[in-house]
């Protein structure tokens, strides 16, 4: 029995199918990446992860139950979201942002109670982001407004994180420390599916890669093994060297690169 997987999905929005016979386990604890070229479909693979649409056919199978048998709140409990942004129309402060994880706990129209306040403000220092609690959410840079959102899902108690490309945005050291964060959890005991336009950022996190095309899975298995130079190569049409460093760290060289100096 799967953790948490998908079985022969086909989905499509219209007419032209989107995703067809997709089939996609993950591991409890494991990191999941999924690459595609853009509008391959992975965002839409991640809706039906995590119950926003549903397949045509096949079924998203949790802990052994279909995900459809789960309520709402039951869903929230096991499964969090983290998307690319978040637009907040009114000026709510980052610890406003994080303590709405926990609305799967309460009722709507309820106040946060001072447990959901701590749970927020922990979750948020494990992140070190407690200093930003009484700023602004709109005023954080795309780092922290990532950061903010990750703690989110960390207040909502959910230990499986659906990321639609984490890093969409991030600075360099950014983009670094939140591939760092997301290993942390992982070796926690968090599980994580996430979309990702850096072949490199898989490699660096390691887990398991599916590579999607055209509504297939064209290649999947353990990241060291799948992601090769003919796959990224048929996966975005480019023509690029897999290198491996002195230190054995694989690193992507495109061809109009010199590759002599790694
Ligand atoms: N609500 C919708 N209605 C109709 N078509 C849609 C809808 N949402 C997405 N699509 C189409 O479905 C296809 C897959 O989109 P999706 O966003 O899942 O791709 P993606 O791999 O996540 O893309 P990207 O890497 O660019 O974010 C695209 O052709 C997109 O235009």
């Amino acid at each position: 029995m799967s953790f948490y997987s998908a079985e022969n999905l086909y989905f499509s929005y219209n007419s032209t199918p989107i995703l067809q016979g997709v089939d996609l386990h993950i591991d409890e604890g494991s990191i999941v990446s999924l690459l595609g070229p853009n509008g391959t479909g992975k965002s839409t693979l991640m809706k039906l992860f995590l119950g926003l649409l549903s397949p045509k056919s096949g079924e998203v199978f949790l802990k052994g139950k279909t995900l459809q048998s789960y309520s709402i709140k039951e869903r929230a409990l096991h499964v969090s979201y983290v998307p690319q942004s978040t637009q907040v129309a009114f000026a709510f402060c980052a610890l406003d942002i994080v303590v709405m994880g926990r609305i799967a706990f309460e009722s709507w129209f309820q106040k946060p109670s001072k447990t959901d306040r701590d749970l927020a403000r922990v979750a948020m220092e494990r992140l070190g982001i407690g200093h930003l609690e009484k700023r602004t959410f709109q005023t954080l840079s795309g780092g922290e407004k990532q950061l903010v959102l990750i703690a989110r899902s960390l207040a909502q108690g959910a230990k499986i994180l659906v990321m639609d490309e984490p890093v969409s945005g991030l600075d360099y050291g950014n983009q670094l420390r939140l591939l760092e964060t997301i290993m942390k959890l992982s070796k926690e005991g968090y599980t994580f599916l996430k979309s990702t336009h850096f072949p490199e950022h898989a490699l660096m996190l390691g887990g398991y890669t599916y590579a999607l095309k055209n509504g297939h899975i064209l290649a999947h298995g353990l990241t060291c093994k799948t992601i090769t130079q003919e796959l990224i190569n048929e996966l975005y049409h480019t023509n690029i060297e897999l290198k491996q460093t002195v230190c054995g760290y694989p690193v992507c060289i495109p061809s109009f690169v010199h590759s002599t100096k790694v």
